[in-house]
């Protein structure tokens, strides 16, 4: 993995790498995460009011996340009942490069946003310790990334997250609420058939 974290930015607190990989680091993070996706099939969460989500989401390391009618949570095993594949070494190197040695990530989840997928507007809360960082990274088609406060209803700022772009929720801004608007479909051809894949990666418990 080549980091550049020279170019940053900042929307409400939250930090953007702007093109952090490079094209052959993004490719081996696909390839990565395609080997997941084979032990790890993604699925369509539903919500608790029983809607399926646009966005197909899997995911790798000790916890996943998972949503039924029962409500959200973070589970030990993907839906087929084994455990969750292992967090790619690559992957793992971009959390080192922003959280550093002292804690490795629990948990690895993948989005996958297709031709109108898109993510409301919410708060990554279901972790017990508000002092990690949530580390997003961004492959495959931009993506119109919303940021807003801690609070429900305040005002809110966008802007277009690109493949390679890494974003930092951590901070003041680790309980801000965010969101994915829309995809430009096709705008990127980092993935053979369109579509974004994005990664977060959490300290869970
Ligand atoms: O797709 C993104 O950039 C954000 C994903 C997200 O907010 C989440 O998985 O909690
Ligand atoms: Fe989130």
């Amino acid at each position: 993995m080549r980091l550049n974290l020279s170019e940053a930015l900042e929307i409400r607190g939250v930090r953007v790498f702007r093109g952090a990989l490079d094209r052959p680091s993004q490719e081996a993070l696909v390839e990565a995460i395609r080997a997941l996706a084979r032990a790890a099939p993604p699925f369509s969460p539903v919500t608790r009011w029983g809607r399926p989500m646009s966005v197909r989401m899997t995911a790798a390391g000790r916890y996943g996340w998972f949503s039924d009618r029962r409500g959200y949570r973070y589970v030990d095993r993907h839906p087929s009942g084994r455990p969750w594949p292992a967090i790619p070494a690559p992957v793992l190197e971009i959390w080192r490069a922003i959280a550093g040695l002292d804690r490795a990530p629990d948990c690895c989840l993948v989005n996958y946003y297709g031709e109108g997928a898109r993510m409301g507007l919410h708060q990554d809360r279901d972790e017990a310790d508000f002092d990690w960082p949530v580390v997003s990274v961004s492959l495959g088609d931009a993506a119109l990334f919303r940021v807003g406060g801690a609070e429900r209803g305040g005002s809110t700022e966008s802007i277009w997250l690109q493949s390679g772009d890494l974003a930092v929720l951590g901070g003041a801004a680790r309980l801000a609420y965010h969101g994915i608007d829309r995809i430009r479909f096709g705008s990127s051809d980092l993935l053979p058939k369109g579509g974004r894949i994005n990664l977060t990666l959490r300290v869970v418990d």
